[in-house]
């Protein structure tokens, strides 16, 4: 039977992926009495945080996500410095597609609107700048300087270690089994039952898991993504010089391809399909799941055709998870009923660069302080007429 913990937390934050930890950061920073739970002993590969890497970028078509990303860029530079940590490899970003496509144009009107340095290679310079990208005639590039790599096994550590030594505890392997609304809330895992004066729910996949005994469900599509690494034919063709990249072809590929420069595994470039099999966390790996590869074949036809230096087949594949929402848009906001339940969720397969602001903002909604940004596109109630939403 689990014991009870008489300690009243400031607030319990639940899932210790990036968006949890970069939570519970800010609450210890503000001085605030926090515990983090997480089902899992820490590190662990099972929900969307592990690895080594992740994209950082400002070229989005939203500028919502545009103008967050500068604050990102600062907390991210500070966190390295608390933590004496490199997190941040600056390797440029390139969005490549057509400029005759919406998407391609908006991010890049989004650019000079927010005054990112940032250039539009054409199809002839794109081949004399990157001899190894071979583009489909009439596409080009939008090349942005400040993209680059995250660290995002590093950047969970240097968060854990900062969270503990600010005075946050942080609890692994300690799966939550029940939550009770109310004030204080009443968390109880497979060990203890402790009490706070606000929740965060950051579960990544396994959220409507815990919302459903609260009255929620949220129109969440959770996907098994095959993480991809392909060979370099010359070593060293794809590395220190190559920059990461967006491939938006929607007249070819239904979703997005994208990929980082070699460097995790000496000779391999991970290159991703931004779409996966429908599947439920906990049965991920299970035989039975027995994943369709069409991804694995885009990526292949992509490899063949774009980027000739590579292997056209994947040497290795890993595994993670993306939580979609319909509009691909963040879930930020408090639950319908519980005021101080407050919920980030569906981060669609881009959340990483954008959870320092990502854990600032559930920080005030738990401490009903304004916050700093418009969560308009963020609320729960954009989903109200969703067939899969239960609000
Ligand atoms: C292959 C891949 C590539 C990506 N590439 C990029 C990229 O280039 N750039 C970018 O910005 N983003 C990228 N992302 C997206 C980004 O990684 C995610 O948006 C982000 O990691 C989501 O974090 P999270 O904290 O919401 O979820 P998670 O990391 O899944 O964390 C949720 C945590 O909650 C815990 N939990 C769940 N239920 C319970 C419970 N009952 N009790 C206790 N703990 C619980 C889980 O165990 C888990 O640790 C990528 C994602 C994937 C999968
Ligand atoms: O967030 C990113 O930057 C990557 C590349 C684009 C698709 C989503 N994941």
């Amino acid at each position: 039977m689990a014991t009870t913990h008489w300690e009243l937390y400031d607030a319990i934050v639940i899932g210790a992926g990036i968006q949890g930890c970069f939570t519970a950061y800010h609450f210890t920073k503000n001085k605030r009495k926090v515990l983090l739970l997480e089902q899992f002993f820490l590190p662990h590969s099972r929900g969307s945080s592990h690895g080594h890497s992740r994209i950082t970028r400002r070229a989005y078509p939203q500028d919502f996500y545009t103008k967050m990303m500068e604050e990102c860029y600062e907390i991210w530079a500070q966190l390295e410095n608390e933590s004496g940590t490199k997190l941040y490899r600056q390797t440029g970003l390139l969005i490549l597609g057509r400029k005759e496509e919406a998407e391609f144009r908006t991010t890049q009107d989004n650019l000079s609107k927010h005054g990112v340095e940032h250039k539009y290679f054409n199809w002839e310079e794109m081949k004399r700048r990157f001899p190894n990208i071979q583009l489909p005639p009439g596409h080009g590039g939008i090349w942005e300087s400040s993209g680059g790599v995250l660290c995002a096994d590093k950047a969970l550590k240097a968060l854990q270690d900062l969270i503990r030594q600010l005075g946050g505890v942080i609890h692994d392997g300690e799966k939550v089994t029940e939550i009770k609304p109310g004030f204080p809330v009443t968390v109880t895992t497979t060990t203890r039952t402790y009490q706070a004066k606000s929740l965060v729910i950051t579960a990544g996949p396994w959220t409507n898991q815990l919302l459903l005994p609260l009255g929620i469900q949220l129109p969440l599509q959770t996907l098994r993504i095959n993480v991809c690494y392909w060979k370099e034919k010359v070593p060293g063709s794809y590395g220190e010089n190559f920059p990461c990249f967006v491939v938006v072809f929607p007249d070819l590929i239904p979703h997005h391809i994208y990929g980082l420069p070699a460097g995790e595994y000496p000779g391999l470039v991970k290159i991703c399909y931004h779409y996966g099999n429908k599947a439920d966390p906990d049965e991920r790996d299970c035989p039975s799941a027995s994943p369709d590869v069409a991804d694995v074949r885009i990526l292949s036809g992509f490899v063949r055709d774009c980027l000739p230096g590579l292997q056209p087949q994947p040497a290795i594949m890993e595994c993670c998870m993306y939580t979609n929402t319909p509009d691909k848009n963040f879930i930020l906001d408090r639950h319908p009923k519980h005021a101080n339940i407050v919920i980030g969720a569906g981060f669609s397969g881009h959340g990483f660069k954008l959870s320092p602001v990502v854990g600032k903002v559930l920080y005030e909604l738990s401490v009903e302080s304004t916050p700093s940004y418009d969560l308009t596109p963020f609320r729960i109630r954009r989903f109200k007429h969703q067939d899969k939403a239960s609000l």
